[in-house]
């Protein structure tokens, strides 16, 4: 199957769907400068076991690009409805990065809707807030210019110096992803970031979550990951071999790590 494009309130999202229609469902939900496609791994992997469900986050790929600034709770917002226009009761879902930290939202305000969920290279707060006011205000002012500058400079963000020189046709993969990103939308994004701060709020979690690091990810730190081990009750943890986009990364040691959780059966 291919992507669709699902109209909510909201607005619309490209979505793909993927697995058996009776299984289980599972969410992912992509970083910020990326699309859909950064989980064709993972879908091929868990379409086995799931039904899988992918969509570009709002301002990204090729769901709606409303005017910023976003908030956290939009994004949230955003897969309850999808949630909802496909008419799902529960899923497991499975966040990087932003999307990580969507889960975490979705987990304090919407927990009943999650069976399992799983945060990976993300944090309670991503960075700071100035940092995202500053991205964004040059994106706002240089545009598509912008959006190249910051292709150029993702590898390093994104993954570590010998997956940069091992694999250079996946890494220009993931800088076509960002380069093709609207500006406002990415900038939209960067204004959810600088307001999100979850930091108190996580203590309220009650869906089983699995949180996933990279041991050598420089933006989400493996200590990011431990605090919020510690906040959330019965929080597993587990670190891969991979800086900031695991799931690119260390596409095995990702996939054994999520399945694994998703078979304690919560
Ligand atoms: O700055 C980046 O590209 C890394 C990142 C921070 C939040 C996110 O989703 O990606």
């Amino acid at each position: 199957m291919q992507t669709q494009t699902i109209e909510t309130p909201g607005g619309r999202f490209r979505v793909r769907l993927d697995g058996p229609a009776q299984a289980p469902v599972l969410v992912f939900s992509n970083s910020l400068g990326t699309t859909l496609e950064m989980w064709d791994a993972q879908a091929q992997h868990f379409a086995q076991t799931h039904r899988v469900l992918r969509y570009d986050t709002r301002g990204h790929g090729g769901s709606v690009v409303s005017q910023g600034p976003y908030s956290l709770e939009q994004l949230g917002g955003d897969v309850l409805a999808l949630l909802d226009a496909l008419g799902i009761a529960k899923a497991s879902f499975c966040g990087i990065s932003m999307g990580g930290i969507t889960g975490l939202w979705l987990g304090v305000h919407a927990g009943e809707r999650l069976s399992h969920l799983v945060v990976c290279n993300s944090a309670a707060k991503i960075g700071t807030a100035e940092g995202w006011q500053t991205r964004s205000a040059l994106v706002r002012e240089k545009g598509t210019a912008a959006m190249a500058e910051l292709a150029a400079s993702s590898p390093g963000r994104w993954f570590t110096e010998s997956f940069i020189a091992a694999q250079p046709a996946r890494v220009a993969t993931a800088q076509g992803w960002i380069a093709g990103i609207a500006p406002e939308g990415y900038a939209a994004c960067c204004d959810a970031l600088a307001q999100a701060d979850l930091r108190e709020a996580i203590a309220t979690i009650r869906v089983p979550t699995l949180l996933i690091a990279g041991a050598s990810d420089p933006v989400t730190t493996v200590a990011d990951a431990q605090a919020m081990q510690r906040a959330i009750a019965g929080a597993r943890l587990a670190e891969v071999p991979a800086s900031h986009l695991s799931n690119l990364e260390a596409p095995a040691a990702f996939d054994n790590a999520l399945a694994a959780f998703l078979a304690t059966g919560a």
